[in-house]
């Protein structure tokens, strides 16, 4: 089989003229969706990622300010940062770029960001919501992976979904968006016994290990649609994903590719949690 491919790049498109249209509608009831996106250090693909943030809110109408911190900045003066932007009525979305630096504490910034303005969904409230159904912000890497299988059709509905990776931003996230649409699902990671004979039950397999190339074509099931959450750089400067794509594309019935799958569709959902933010405030 030669898989379909899931183009990330043309579907964020897609979502984000319909997020510039969503723009209009609430800019036209006198409210501007705004984010505020800070950056502490200069971790060079952390540059990269906050400016191509402020880009899409601009090409959408998002208002955004992107608060660039030096390294050396204390947990206190950033928590005094998010603090102002949490009573700033211009703000409806907060983000605090990851990886922060090692002095500083990631949960206790988390935390901080008022719930309401959560639109990275980090926060363990939001988490919470999301794991007992109620309203909430997902998290934006799961949510471009669930829109990438709403977009090619893909139901989860009865299927068997295998993810491997549990980190909090992407494994147990999008594991419990699968569950939440009725996917019978496992999750997987490094201390699991015998990873291929679970992932080759997968009808809808989702790689977020962060290991280049480490699932195979061998590991997978004829026909399973297969989501390659990872994005490694490699010592000869290729970019791959957790999935070595040219043996698993001829398994799967469809496939993200590495880079243009899951990657531009993080900053989509980003831009959509905001608008989100904002029309609660109507
Ligand atoms: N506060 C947050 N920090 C981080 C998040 C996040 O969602 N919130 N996710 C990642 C980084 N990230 C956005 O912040 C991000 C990663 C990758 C891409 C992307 O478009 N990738 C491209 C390839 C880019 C390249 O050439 O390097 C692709 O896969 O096609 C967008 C956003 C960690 N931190
Ligand atoms: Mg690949």
């Amino acid at each position: 089989m030669a898989a379909n491919i899931l183009d990330g790049k043309k579907i964020a498109q897609e979502v984000r003229e319909e997020i510039k249209r969503e723009v209009e509608e609430l800019k036209s009831k006198g409210v501007h969706p705004g984010l505020a996106v800070i950056l502490v250090g200069d971790d060079p693909a952390s540059q990269v990622y906050v400016r191509n943030k402020h880009k899409a809110c601009g090409d959408v109408g998002i208002y955004s300010e992107v608060h660039r911190l030096p390294k050396e900045t204390t947990q206190e003066e950033l928590l005094e940062l998010i603090h102002k932007l949490n009573n700033d009525d211009k703000i409806h979305g907060i983000l605090v770029q990851l990886p922060v630096p090692d002095h500083i504490d990631e949960k206790a910034v988390i935390d901080a960001i008022s719930l309401d303005k959560d639109v990275d969904g980090f926060h363990p409230a939001n988490v919470g919501n999301l794991v007992i159904g109620d309203e909430c912000f997902y998290p934006c890497t799961p949510h471009g992976c669930m829109v990438l299988l709403d977009k090619a059709g893909i139901d989860p509905k009865g299927k068997k979904a295998v993810v491997v990776g549990r980190s909090n931003i992407v494994g147990k996230p999008v594991a419990m968006m699968l569950l939440a649409r009725h996917a019978t699902v496992t999750i997987c990671h490094s201390r699991t016994q015998n990873l291929a004979e679970e992932t080759r039950q997968a009808d809808i397999l989702v790689a977020a290990v962060g290991r280049p190339e480490m699932i195979t074509g061998d590991m997978i099931k004829e026909g399973a649609v297969v989501i390659d959450v990872g994005i490694n750089r490699l010592d000869d400067g290729r970019l791959v994903g957790d999935v070595h794509f040219e043996s698993a594309a001829e398994k799967a019935s469809w496939i993200t590719p590495v880079p243009g799958g899951v990657g531009p569709m993080t900053i989509t959902m980003l831009l959509k949690n905001t608008v989100e933010a904002a029309r609660r405030k109507c």
